[in-house]
């Protein structure tokens, strides 16, 4: 299975000089941690890192001590996640028919959270990793006034791994590029050319690590699970 890791963000609200992928999470950076998670995974063949050409020698760093052992390219990242996306699936390897996407910033995914979208992709067209909302959620508008409370039940929090069939995917982002929609997601440009996305159970430790709060829950998490290796 190939693996997209869209990695070119600056991480504006991490409030970092620097893409916060390159940060350090337990002696290692974050997308040091994305990418041994996709080493163990026993899925992933080949991984495209998708990053800005600036942020590339200290990748080129990260790899070097990590001694990965799968194909790893380095692919110029967009203006936007969309974008990178965009640039990740025109650099996949031909052989590649369904693609996995994973977000550099998501570094506490299991591999076996990427395992398990990896078989799954193999019986459908679309899917998506996610956990059901735990908060009741509000619609507000732009005054700050309650609209609407939906129904829970119906709401869930999207992560990725995300993973598609790769030809259905490149046509809903050409799609996407002629209308002009920008999207979050990869899901939702599939939701929105009419194709089905299925939910697989995604993790409630795979956080986006997206604010200084989250690192250090991050940091936390990855303590705990260093420990229970260790004991
Ligand atoms: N132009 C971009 C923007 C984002 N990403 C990637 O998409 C993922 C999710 O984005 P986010 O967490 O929002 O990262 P940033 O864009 O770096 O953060 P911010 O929005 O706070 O600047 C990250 O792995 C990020 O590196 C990307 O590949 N290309
Ligand atoms: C794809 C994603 O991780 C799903 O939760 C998320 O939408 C990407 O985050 P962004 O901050 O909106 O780029």
């Amino acid at each position: 299975m190939h693996l997209l890791i869209p990695a070119a963000g600056i991480g504006r609200r991490m409030g970092s000089d620097r893409n916060k992928l390159l940060l350090s999470l337990q002696s290692q950076s974050l997308i040091s941690w994305t990418l041994l998670a996709a080493e163990a995974s026993h899925q992933i063949s080949w991984v495209g890192i998708i990053a800005q050409p600036s942020d590339w020698l200290d990748i080129k760093e990260d790899l070097a001590s990590l001694s990965l052992t799968k194909p790893i390219q380095l692919i110029v990242g967009g203006t936007t996640r969309q974008e990178s996306v965009y640039n990740g699936l025109q650099a996949l390897p031909n052989a590649a028919k369904q693609v996995l996407i994973h977000d550099g910033a998501r570094c506490l995914a299991t591999p076996k959270l990427l395992d398990r979208c990896a078989e799954e992709i193999r019986h459908c067209s679309g899917l998506i990793a996610a956990v059901p909302v735990k908060d009741t959620i509000k619609v507000v508008d732009t005054a700050g006034m309650i609209q609407s409370t939906p129904d829970r039940r119906n709401l869930w929090a999207a992560q990725t791994p995300q993973a598609f069939d790769v030809e259905q995917l490149k046509q809903c982002h050409e799609v996407a590029r002629r209308q002009g929609w920008e999207v979050t997601d990869d899901a939702a440009l599939f939701e929105r050319c009419g194709l089905t996305v299925k939910i697989v159970e995604g993790e409630e430790t795979n956080l986006k690590l997206t604010t200084p709060v989250d690192l250090a829950i991050a940091e936390f998490i990855l303590q705990q699970r260093l420990q229970n290796v260790t004991t």
